[in-house]
């Protein structure tokens, strides 16, 4: 685990120390857009015209912020038109890397041995951590973007007319609901249970702990009297909060110490969960190998024998009730 520092790489843990052990997620650095023109988006520059075969994504499969990418990838029938390398699991002091013995696919555009070498392909000076998900594009040679939310946004409406796929998750009239509950579910929850994780003080620990557990609450409370966040059609907002959620029961709240309660005591949040992952697609996006392994294995300061526990056993897709449970 480590960063980029003008193209040299520092295995180096992240910086608690002058946050008062509070973790700080470092804002991604790459932010073009794919846009169905290629003229430019919100940031970044024009020249990345969506384009079936132009575009490569990596992603690990642990990862909840390149996970949301492949849901839409899947959803927004982008299979055929955007290839994936899928990185090991085990992110260890060479960051991200393309093993093979692990389930990982390698790198299918480079051959390179780790992902940090894709960011010096990008820009020989780069300074920055080097994370998933990566969007690659292949005829400029460059990365597009390296900033999930926006992977999304993307994916959600650039390529539809090469698709003709046309569900929209980011439907003009929910736009500033949306922003609004992505906000909130991003501090609290997202990054909450890293923020629970990686703390190195009881009293960051304890702060994040209980604003990830008063943010699932309200959240369950929401679920209670409506089906989805923004009401009864599912957006952006639900499939960002899902890849936490799925990953909760089996890795935060162990390795992360997130364990007040569990999403399978939540009567709604665990409905919910069950529902989003029971849609068509979306459960071949889940891999509960990597998830366990990479959090497990890779985190050897919180873990230091580095076993991955072999549970818990929950059946997701068991029938999800939603129908009934909703008042
Ligand atoms: N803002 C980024 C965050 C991505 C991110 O932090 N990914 C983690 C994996 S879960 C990572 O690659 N971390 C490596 C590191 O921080 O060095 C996004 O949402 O795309």
């Amino acid at each position: 685990m480590g960063l980029l520092i003008n193209g040299q790489w520092h295995d180096k843990w992240y910086d608690t120390a002058s946050h008062q052990g509070e973790f700080k997620r470092e804002e991604a650095k790459l932010r073009h857009w794919v846009t169905h023109d290629g003229s430019a988006g919100p940031s970044g520059n024009a020249g990345f015209e969506a384009q079936a075969g132009r575009y490569h994504l990596y992603v690990s499969l642990a990862c909840p912020w390149a996970h949301r990418t492949l849901i839409f990838r899947q959803l927004k029938g982008l299979t055929d038109l955007i290839s994936v390398s899928v990185v090991s699991p085990d992110m260890l002091e060479k960051g991200w890397s393309f093993a093979t013995d692990n389930h990982s696919s390698g790198d299918a555009l480079f051959q390179f041995d780790n992902l940090f070498q894709l960011y010096c392909k990008n820009n020989p000076a780069h300074s920055g951590r080097v994370t998933v998900p990566v969007l690659w594009d292949k005829v400029k040679n460059c990365i597009v973007s390296n900033e999930s939310s926006e992977i999304i946004r993307m994916f959600n409406s650039a390529f539809d007319h090469l698709t003709g796929n046309k569900l929209n998750f980011y439907p003009d009239n929910l736009t500033s609901e949306i922003d609004t509950i992505n906000e909130f579910i991003y501090h609290n929850i997202n990054n909450g249970v890293y923020r629970c994780g990686f703390a190195t003080t009881q009293q960051a620990y304890e702060q994040a702990f209980d604003a990830l557990f008063n943010a699932l609450d309200k959240v369950e409370e929401r679920l209670s009297s409506q089906r989805y966040l923004c009401g009864n059609v599912i957006t952006e907002a639900d499939w960002r909060l899902f890849t936490t959620l799925i990953r909760f029961d089996a890795v935060y709240v162990g390795h992360f110490k997130c364990n007040l309660r569990t999403i399978e005591s939540y009567p709604h949040l665990s409905a919910y969960t069950r529902e989003l992952f029971q849609i068509d697609g979306v459960a071949e996006t889940v891999d509960f190998y990597h998830i366990k392994r990479h959090y497990y294995f890779s985190h050897a300061h919180i873990n230091p024998t580095q076993v991955v526990p072999k549970g818990p056993e929950i059946d997701y897709f068991k029938a999800h009730h939603r129908d009934e449970l909703i008042g």
